[in-house]
């Protein structure tokens, strides 16, 4: 876990020239190093730095991965199988903790993996800006690798709550297409990050998601008695991605549209 943050790390300390082409401020493409989180939109930029990457099945992507570092590939190419264990294993406990049958979030519910890491760097006043700003994580899980610098803070009860870093923990992340097909029984959470005058911060972030065309819905087998109707509608998940970045934008709960309930 301690490798990967410092191969991390060590691109973000390259030179610019060596990053450039893998830059691209295009939130939607999920390929690319960018400085933001939806450049064009937002008034105010983040405090952040993010190089972010497909990683499943390695050997379609590992290819179009950086050769500088020169143990980038390695590093993070054995990181993303073992970490990818780990969240499938927390899948199938989720899957049996929600009565749901076995291998519910197999195929293509989990198909896609993408690795991201993000590079805060010291900031002068950290009063005036924030590393990322609230938001829910668009996809089924996430597992972060927040290494030993605090920043990440939580919503709950309407306060932000620091997550102070635990050695060699994932803090794990439900994300909004968890909280559909539970029909809102695991519920997403609001998160940010406030960046640091002291200290930089390096985080590495494994997202588990679904495929584009996936089929989002309620699970049928949760949806038994009549307490319990869907929440939400069927949709594409390429079509609730399509909103995310532009809803998060504005301070929208970017579900609202996608509630049986809604008038959208
Ligand atoms: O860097 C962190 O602590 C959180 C990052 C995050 O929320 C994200 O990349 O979606
Ligand atoms: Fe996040």
């Amino acid at each position: 876990m301690q490798d990967v943050l410092v191969v991390g790390k060590e691109f973000f300390d390259l030179p610019m020239k060596e990053k450039e082409r893998f830059y691209s401020e295009d939130p939607k493409q999920s390929y690319g190093l960018r400085t933001s989180l939806n450049y064009d939109q937002e008034k105010v930029h983040f405090w952040r730095d993010n190089f972010r990457h497909p990683c499943h099945p390695l050997e379609d992507y590992i290819h179009d991965w950086p050769q500088n570092p020169a143990r980038y590939r390695e590093v993070y190419g054995s990181y993303t199988v073992e970490v990818r264990k780990v969240g499938l294993l927390l899948l199938d406990l989720i899957c049996e903790g929600l009565g749901l049958e076995c291998g519910y979030f197999g195929g293509d519910l989990s198909q896609v993996q993408f690795i991201n890491t993000n590079h805060y760097p010291l900031c002068p006043d950290p009063s005036l800006v924030l590393g990322l700003p609230k938001h829910g994580d668009p996809y089924l899980l996430t597992l972060l690798n927040q290494g030993h610098v605090a920043g990440l803070q939580v919503l709950k009860d309407e306060q932000w709550l620091a997550l102070e870093p635990l050695h060699n923990a994932f803090v794990v992340n439900i994300n909004y297409m968890l909280q559909v097909i539970s029909n809102g029984k695991l519920k997403s959470a609001d998160h940010r990050v406030v960046p640091s005058s002291d200290v930089a911060r390096t985080t590495v972030v494994t997202f588990i998601s679904p495929s584009n065309d996936s089929l989002i819905e309620p699970a049928k087998s949760l949806l038994v008695s009549k307490s319990s109707p869907p929440l939400y509608k069927s949709f594409r998940f390429i079509d609730f991605l399509s909103n995310y970045a532009t809803d998060t934008h504005q301070g929208k709960d970017p579900l609202e549209r996608l509630m049986v309930s809604s008038s959208y």
